[in-house]
């Protein structure tokens, strides 16, 4: 339903690309999450999707017809995309129910949609308020109810959630998403957050320096990652380098870079975690008590440093460490 072709765009004549050869396709009713590091060009890869820029190269297609293309520009307002950004820009001097009529203004039973829009939203008797009336996570949901009102084809949010505290942003993520999977909508998702992509999205694609590294179902990306770069997004990773290998006794093949996650190095390993194949001693230069484990930050013979969970608090100034081979991450970069 949404298909993008080698999708380019430079904001500085072709010296620099902000979106380099950027393929992909949506199924309808996907959500797919669009994560990566800052400035890896997520938000202009929406705002060309959007039309609120145009691309250099390549193309955009909703729907099977071309919205963006070197020889065709679709208008913003005739795209049939929903747009929610981090701030609410809701209109100040309306009320919340006037808002949500913005967009659908030749509707013809536009007050029964828009009152429709704000039951699905729980704000079904805020219309009269103004938006300084309400909390941040309910004008989310009235920038929500506006942005679905024209039942648009794709839905866009572009870091949604970022205003707001993290008890509130769990919450609110997990009620709009509710809201949105009703509608059947497909979704587009830009976060840099990797818990809220892996909690609500089908699957989501990753952005390095504006081009795609990964595109893939939410639990593989954890599990086979392509690059340390994606590894690295989703929970600490570390390289194993030389000098790692020498430490730990495992040799690794040379072509390739090979990492492990911190979470999967076990302290003093016992008998019983005798799938511990490569092991080597760390002295421990820092301790970091947070809640209910504690940070290691050791030195290994070696002189490498590295840190370290563990749930013991009286863990000894030397210690054993190790990890199993099936834990090891490879990849050809
Ligand atoms: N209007 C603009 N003019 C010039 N350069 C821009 C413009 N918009 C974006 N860029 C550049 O394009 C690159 C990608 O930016 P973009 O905002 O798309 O990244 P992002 O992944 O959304 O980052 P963030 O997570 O920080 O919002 C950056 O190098 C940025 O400086």
């Amino acid at each position: 339903m949404l298909a993008i072709h080698s999708l380019s765009k430079s904001f500085d004549k072709g010296k620099n690309y902000a979106l380099e050869n950027v393929t992909f396709d949506l199924k309808e009713g996907d959500v797919c999450a669009i994560v990566g590091e800052s400035g890896s060009g997520k938000t202009t890869l929406v705002r060309l999707i959007a039309g609120l820029e145009r691309p250099d190269h390549g193309s955009i297609a909703l729907d099977g017809n071309i919205i963006a293309s070197l020889d065709k520009f679709v208008q913003p307002e005739k795209r049939k995309i929903g747009l929610v950004f981090q701030e609410y820009a809701l209109f100040p001097h309306l009320t919340i129910l006037e808002n949500v009529l913005y967009g659908i203004s030749k509707l013809k039973n536009k007050k029964i949609r828009a009152q429709e829009m704000l039951d699905l939203v729980g704000l079904s008797e805020m219309g009269k308020r103004y938006p300084h009336q309400l909390s941040g996570g309910q004008q989310q949901r009235v920038a929500l109810a506006r942005a679905l009102a024209p039942e648009p084809t794709l839905l866009i949010l572009d870091e949604p959630f970022s205003n707001l505290d993290a008890m509130l942003r769990m919450q609110l993520r997990n009620e709009i998403f509710d809201i949105i999977k009703k509608t059947g909508v497909t979704v587009l998702f830009v976060t840099h957050d990797t818990q809220d992509a892996l909690s609500v999205a089908d699957e989501i694609l990753i952005l390095q320096n504006g081009k795609v590294v990964q595109k893939d179902a939410a639990a593989n990306l954890y599990v086979k990652p392509n690059t340390l770069y994606v590894a690295s997004l989703f929970g600490n990773t570390i390289q194993i380098n030389k000098n790692l290998q020498t430490a730990f006794r495992c040799p690794l093949k040379e072509d390739c870079c090979h990492a492990i996650r911190n979470e999967k190095i076990k302290v003093n390993p016992t008998a019983v975690d005798s799938d511990c194949e490569y092991i080597t001693n760390a002295t421990v230069i820092k301790k970091i008590v947070l809640g209910d484990s504690i940070q290691l930050l050791l030195k290994l013979e070696t002189g490498e440093q590295l840190t370290v969970m563990t749930q013991d608090k009286n863990v000894a100034d030397t210690i054993t460490i190790g990890f199993n081979s099936k834990d090891i991450l490879e990849f050809n970069d």
